[in-house]
């Protein structure tokens, strides 16, 4: 199972991520900058003597501690089984999870976490890739290096393993490449208690699966 290729929802979940790759790059780019300016206006202002070039180190070391808190900044905890989620059977998709609460849209869902290895790795583990029911690509800088993250083993991966697909979700899948590559699950809307938690697999994960799918 090789998720995230071009299909339409999965490119929008992937715009998403770049867009907080861009910021993420943008942060960085404005610390490095301010300090490349403050390091040279610091140089003219010891004969200007401006207060504002004086402050110039501070702004900058302010955004670069912002730009490492960002992460902390952004995500809430992920939602767990005390109160927020709960895994139940899904008629004729196994098993999967349901929001036991109100979630907000937009709220952080979880990442999804499994075992991450490289295509030859996963090629190794499995003969038939139909097989690979839990895997997902982690897409490198530019669309390079793929990995992939397979949650295959319950002990080895965490609830976002048990989100099972719709083509109208619940929730939207993020891909963040920076500062390390991570698959996230925001709320796509409001979701009731009792409602499924759900994304968009893509077309591509049911060639071969068609007669499974449930809708
Ligand atoms: C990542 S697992 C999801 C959790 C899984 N339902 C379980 O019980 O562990 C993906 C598998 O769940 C099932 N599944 C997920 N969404 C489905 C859907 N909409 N229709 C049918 N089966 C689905 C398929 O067997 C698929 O290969």
């Amino acid at each position: 199972m090789r998720l995230g290729g071009p299909e339409p929802a999965i490119k929008a979940a992937t715009r998403a991520g770049d867009d907080a790759f861009f910021l993420q790059a943008r942060l960085a780019c404005i610390s490095v900058a301010t300090v490349c300016f403050a390091a040279a206006a610091g140089l003219e202002g010891q004969k200007l003597g401006s207060p504002l070039v004086a402050a110039l180190p501070g702004v900058a070391a302010a955004g670069a501690l912002a730009y490492r808190a960002r992460p902390a900044l952004a995500l809430t905890p992920p939602l767990g089984l005390d109160g927020d989620v709960e895994i139940r059977e899904a008629p004729g998709k196994g098993e999967g999870l349901f929001a036991s609460r109100r979630i907000k849209e937009g709220k952080f869902i979880m990442d999804y976490l499994g075992e991450e290895m490289s295509a030859e790795e996963l090629d190794e583990r499995y003969e038939n890739l139909l097989e690979a029911r839990y895997a997902l690509e982690l897409t490198g800088p530019l669309g390079l290096n793929p990995s992939y993250i397979d949650a295959v083993n319950p002990e080895r991966s965490n609830l976002g393993r048990y989100i099972n697909h719709c083509s109208r979700p619940t929730c939207r899948k993020v891909r963040q490449r920076f500062p390390d590559r991570r698959l996230r699950f925001f709320a796509a809307r409001d979701i009731d208690p009792g409602e499924e938690l759900t994304f968009d697999y893509g077309e591509s994960y049911w060639i071969g699966r068609e007669n499974e799918l449930v809708e």
